[in-house]
């Protein structure tokens, strides 16, 4: 779906509009991510590469059908599903014992 606008200031305004909806669909997935750590045995099981390469593999096809960048969603959705890696890991210790969080 192309977008397109006049200004620098219509583009930034579309992309906040954007962003408020990415923000939330992003606070539902953080929401289900943490429900996934108390279901999870160990570290492997948290960081779950297979299933990262199985989303990695259906965003790319979802980005050529709707006309993006396959790598850069790929690089985008890496970024993003690190960082709930992080958040369900520091997740999984809470419950599983209070050992200390993960060291960056
Ligand atoms: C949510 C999960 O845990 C982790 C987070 C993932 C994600 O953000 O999509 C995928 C796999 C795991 O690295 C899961 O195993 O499904």
């Amino acid at each position: 779906m192309a977008e397109t606008a006049a200004t620098l200031g219509e583009i930034r305004a579309r992309i906040d509009e954007l962003d408020g909806n990415l923000v939330g669909l992003l606070a539902r997935r953080e929401a289900l991510v943490r429900q996934a750590a108390p279901l999870k045995s160990d570290g492997q099981a948290v960081r779950a590469p297979e299933r990262v390469a199985q989303v990695v593999a259906r965003v790319r096809a979802l980005a050529s059908e709707a006309g993006a960048d396959p790598d850069l969603i790929e690089r985008i959705y890496r970024g993003m599903i690190q960082a709930f890696i992080e958040m369900e890991t520091d997740e999984h210790h809470r419950i599983s014992g209070g050992s200390a969080p993960r060291t960056r």
